[in-house]
C-alpha cells in the first residue's frame, strides 16, 4: 500500500538553533488518529507546516502520495476577514473544486456554528474561528488531516462535539 505520507530524515533549524533533527514517520492508512505529543517548543508546529509545505526543511524528505488530499489547521487559521463563513469556505473549496454545501452545513451545524451568518469573519471569536478552521480541514473529506491544537477555544459541548466528529471521520 502507498503511504499517504512519509517524513524521511528532516532537519530544520531557525537560525542556530536546531528544532527538527532527523524526523522520519510514516502514516499509510486512513482511519488512524495519530497523537503528536511534546513540550511548547519541541517542533510539532513546525513540523506540521513542513508537511504543509508552508515552510521548507533543510534536509530530509516530505512525500505526499498522488491520493493524498491534506486537510489542515495549523495555528491561526487565515481568512478573508472581511467575508462570511460561507463565502470563505466556498472560497477554499473552489481552489479544487467546490464547496458540498450540504456537507458544510452538517458541519458546522454539528460544531454550533451559523453557514449562513453574515457576520464577517474578523469578528469571529477565538473559539468560533477555531470551528471554522476545524471545518476547512475536513469539508473536503480530506483523508489526510493534520490538526493543531484543534481544542484551542473550544468550550465543552463543542470539544464533546469535536472528539464525536473525529471518530465518525476514521
Ligand atoms: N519562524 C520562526 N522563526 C524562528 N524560530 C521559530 C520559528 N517558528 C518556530 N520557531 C521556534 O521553533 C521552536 C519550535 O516551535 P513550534 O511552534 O514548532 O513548537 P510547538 O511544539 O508547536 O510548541 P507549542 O506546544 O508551544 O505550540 C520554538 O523554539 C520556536 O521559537
Amino acid at each position: 500500500m502507498t503511504n499517504l505520507l512519509v517524513v524521511e530524515k528532516v532537519i530544520k533549524s531557525y537560525k542556530e538553533a536546531v528544532v527538527l533533527e532527523n524526523v522520519s514517520l510514516q502514516i499509510a492508512d486512513k482511519g488512524q488518529i495519530i497523537q503528536l505529543k511534546g513540550i511548547n517548543g519541541s517542533g510539532k508546529s513546525t513540523l506540521f507546516k513542513l508537511i504543509g509545505g508552508l515552510e521548507k526543511p533543510d534536509s530530509g524528505e516530505i512525500l505526499l502520495s498522488s491520493n493524498t488530499n491534506l486537510g489542515a489547521l495549523i495555528e491561526n487559521p487565515g481568512f478573508l476577514e472581511n467575508f462570511s463563513l460561507a463565502y470563505n469556505l466556498r472560497y477554499l473549496a473552489s481552489i479544487k473544486s467546490r464547496l458540498n454545501e450540504a456537507y458544510a452545513e452538517k458541519l458546522c451545524q454539528t460544531l454550533a456554528l451559523d453557514l449562513h451568518s453574515h457576520t464577517k469573519m474578523k469578528n469571529y471569536s477565538v473559539g468560533m474561528r477555531q470551528k471554522a478552521g476545524i471545518i476547512q480541514a475536513i469539508m473536503e473529506k480530506q483523508n489526510l488531516i493534520l490538526l493543531d491544537e484543534p481544542s484551542r477555544g473550544l468550550d465543552q459541548e463543542s470539544l464533546q462535539k469535536f472528539v464525536t466528529l473525529m471518530n465518525q471521520l476514521r
